[in-house]
C-alpha cells in the first residue's frame, strides 16, 4: 500500500482559502425559458467554490498548492475526496451542516444562468482555527488566495484581518470577493484584487457604462485604497489591469463557450502561477487571460489542457495605455 502523504507539516508556496465551497452542478440546455420544462443535454458535477477552482487549475499547471477551507457533511467529504483523487493536497476543517449545491445552466449561445445557494454558517472559533492553520502551511514569501463570498456568521472584515496578518508574516495575498468583504478587504491593501465588472461596479456604486468609467473605478481602487494591482475581468473583453504607474488592456479572442463558470478563478490561478515562476508582469497578464479564455472552452470547471492555453497566447494582446504618474 502507498503511504499517505503527511501534509500536516509541509508548507506550500500557495494556499487557497475557500470558506464557502459548493458542489457545482452544471447543465447545458438549448434555451433557458422561465416557467417551462428544460431537457438537459449534458450535466456534470464538480467540486466548486472559488479557492477550490484556483487550486485545481494551479495543480494542473504543476504549481504546488494547498486547498484549505471549511467543508461540511457528505458533500464536503465528496469535494475533498475528488480533490485528493486528483492529487490535490487539502486541509479543510469540518463544519456543521451540509455543503451547498450551486446550479449553473449554460444555453446554446454560451449564456450562463447561476443559482448559488446560501453557504453554511461558520463560527468565530472555526474561522480563527482556519486562519492559524492556513498561515502554518504557507511558505514565507508565498501567497494566500482569499476567494469567494464570506459565510453567514463571518465578520465583513475577516479577509481584511487575514491580509494584515499575512503582511506581518511576509506573505502575499490575492483577494477575489464581492460586496462588503471586498470593500473592507481592499482597505487592508492586498497585493492583487480580482473583481469582475459587476463586482467593480457594486464597489464603486456607479454605473460603469463606458471604458473611461471602468478605468476610473479600477484606478480608484489603487489610489484610494492602496491596492498594488487591480485586475478587472471583463468576460469576452478580457482584462483591465491597473497598478500604480500603468494601465493595461488585455484583449482575448472570440472562442466557443462551453461554460464560463470558474473563468475568473482560472485568471486568479494564472496570476499566481506567473508570480510563482517569476515571470514578467506582461507575460503573467497574458497567461492569466489565456487561462480564463481556455476555461470557458471547457464543460463545468474542468481544468483547461496546457496545449489549449498555449495555443491561445499568440492571439492575446497586452496594450499599455498610459503612465499615471
Ligand atoms: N466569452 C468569453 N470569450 C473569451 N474569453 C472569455 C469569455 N468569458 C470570459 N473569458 C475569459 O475569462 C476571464 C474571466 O471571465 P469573467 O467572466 O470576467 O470572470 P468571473 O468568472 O470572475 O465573472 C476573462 O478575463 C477572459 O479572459
Ligand atoms: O462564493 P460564491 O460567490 O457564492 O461563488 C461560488 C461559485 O463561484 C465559482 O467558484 C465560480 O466562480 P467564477 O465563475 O467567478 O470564477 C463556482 O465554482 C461556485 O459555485
Amino acid at each position: 500500500m502507498m503511504p499517505t502523504e503527511d501534509i500536516s507539516r509541509k508548507t506550500f508556496p500557495v494556499v487557497t482559502v475557500t470558506l464557502t465551497p459548493a458542489v457545482d452542478l452544471s447543465f447545458r440546455v438549448d434555451t433557458m425559458t422561465p416557467g417551462t420544462l428544460h431537457r438537459v443535454k449534458d450535466s456534470r458535477q464538480d467540486p466548486g467554490g472559488k479557492g477550490i477552482n484556483v487550486a485545481k487549475v494551479l495543480h494542473g499547471l504543476g504549481v504546488p498548492v494547498l486547498a484549505s477551507g471549511l467543508a461540511g457533511g457528505s458533500r464536503g467529504a465528496w469535494i475533498q475526496a475528488q480533490l485528493k483523487a486528483q492529487g490535490i493536497s487539502c486541509d479543510f476543517l469540518p463544519c456543521d451542516g451540509e455543503t451547498r449545491i450551486n446550479v449553473k445552466i449554460t444555453d446554446a449561445e454560451g449564456r450562463l444562468t447561476e443559482f448559488n445557494a446560501e453557504a453554511l454558517a461558520s463560527s468565530a472559533e472555526e474561522l480563527a482555527r482556519l486562519a492559524e492553520r492556513c498561515f502554518d502551511r504557507v511558505d514565507t514569501g508565498g501567497w494566500v488566495a482569499l476567494c469567494g463570498q464570506l459565510p453567514p456568521g463571518a465578520p465583513s472584515d475577516w479577509y481584511a484581518e487575514m491580509i494584515q496578518e499575512a503582511r506581518r508574516r511576509g506573505i502575499h495575498t490575492v483577494l477575489d470577493t464581492s460586496q462588503a468583504a471586498l470593500a473592507a478587504g481592499i482597505q487592508a491593501r492586498p497585493d492583487i484584487v480580482k473583481p469582475n465588472l459587476m463586482e467593480l461596479q457594486n464597489w464603486s456604486d456607479r454605473l460603469l457604462d463606458s471604458e473611461a468609467a471602468i478605468q476610473r473605478a479600477a484606478r480608484a481602487m489603487v489610489e484610494d485604497a492602496g491596492v498594488l494591482s487591480v485586475v478587472v475581468s471583463r468576460g469576452p473583453d478580457g482584462l483591465l489591469v491597473v497598478s500604480r504607474d500603468a494601465t493595461y488592456q488585455v484583449r482575448v479572442p472570440t472562442v466557443p463557450v462551453q461554460s464560463s463558470v470558474g473563468a475568473g478563478d482560472a485568471v486568479v490561478a494564472g496570476l499566481l502561477s506567473g508570480h510563482y515562476w517569476r515571470w514578467s508582469w506582461t507575460d503573467t497578464m497574458r497567461w492569466a487571460a489565456a487561462l480564463g479564455t481556455a476555461a470557458v472552452m471547457q464543460a463545468g470547471t474542468r481544468v483547461p489542457p496546457l496545449n489549449q492555453i498555449q495555443s491561445l497566447l499568440s492571439s492575446i494582446t497586452v496594450h499599455r495605455e498610459e503612465d499615471a504618474g
